[in-house]
């Protein structure tokens, strides 16, 4: 689908070292890789590898020792890149005074001026339609479960049409059966879209059933170890999980993630 596309996000030998009190830290080292326009990137790896450290760097809130990041083929300004990012963290930080419906609405308040806010609303409705929220537009955050809060947290972050969505584990925090469903959910938002994503997870099934190339890295320094394509057709239903070739990447993954347990299973 985005074979053959100039890149969107181009990393180029980023590094970043923290200044610490025993000295510097490089959190990430000389990190390279190609984002293609409206694709899904998704980055694993041992925790503290710096993969938050790389998220931060894409959304201007660090800036890096060495290297750089292009969209679109440029550099970017912080302040142009306030209007194209969306975020969603791994909870769903709602306002609490708030409806899902007013929630949703809060970025399209902010990045699309230009609508009446009849028009606001009808989007806002339409995103918490597909999202599963149907009749729960009118709750506040306290009245809706965790999974049901996070739905809504996507809703904004994708009703304001970013051109790139950066997720911290969005989905870290909730139960095998509604992370499951909120996979699905997010790739039916997201195919209606032309984002381009950024996901980070802890969980290589996640990261195989929903991206188009999966990048792995190491911890300390944080680099990458591996990029993968993963040719799974579009949609993926739920039966491609049992797919051998889908057992088979993840097995490989996991042999990258965790060398010494494989090599140990293997004698
Ligand atoms: N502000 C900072 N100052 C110094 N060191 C930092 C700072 N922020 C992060 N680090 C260090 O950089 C490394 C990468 O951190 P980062 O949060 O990016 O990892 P991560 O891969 O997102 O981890 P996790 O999966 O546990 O969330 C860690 O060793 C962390 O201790």
């Amino acid at each position: 689908m985005t074979m053959g596309k100039a890149p969107r996000i181009t990393i180029e030998d980023l590094s970043l070292a923290f200044r610490t009190g025993t000295g510097p830290f490089v959190a990430l080292d000389r990190v390279s890789f190609d984002i293609a326009p409206g694709s899904f990137v998704s980055v694993v790896g041992p925790s503290g590898c710096g993969k938050s450290t790389l998220l931060k760097l894409l959304s201007g809130v660090y800036s890096p020792t060495s290297g750089r990041i292009l969209f679109d083929g440029k550099p970017v300004e912080k302040e142009r890149l306030q209007g194209q990012v969306g975020y969603v963290f791994q909870r769903a930080l709602l306002l609490p005074w708030r409806t899902a419906l007013q929630n949703v609405m809060l970025t399209m308040e902010v990045a699309r001026r230009s609508m009446t806010r009849a028009q606001r609303e009808a989007e806002a409705l339409k995103w918490l339609e597909i999202a599963g929220l149907k009749g729960f537009e009118h709750r506040f955050p306290h009245e809706l479960s965790g999974g049901m809060q996070q739905r809504v947290s996507i809703c904004r972050a994708l009703a304001f049409r970013p051109q790139i969505l950066l997720m911290d584990e969005p989905f870290g925090a909730l139960d095998e059966i509604t992370r499951e469903t909120l996979q699905n959910e997010l790739l039916q938002l997201w195919q209606q879209t032309e984002t381009t994503v950024v996901f980070i997870t802890h969980s290589i099934p996640e990261a195989v059933i929903l991206s188009e190339q999966i990048v792995v890295m190491s911890a300390r320094p944080g680099r990458v170890v591996e990029r993968i394509n993963v040719p799974f057709p579009r949609p993926r239903v739920d039966s491609v999980r049992e797919h051998p070739d889908f057992v088979e990447m993840a097995g490989h993954i996991r042999s990258l993630l965790h060398p010494r347990a494989h090599a140990i299973a293997a004698e």
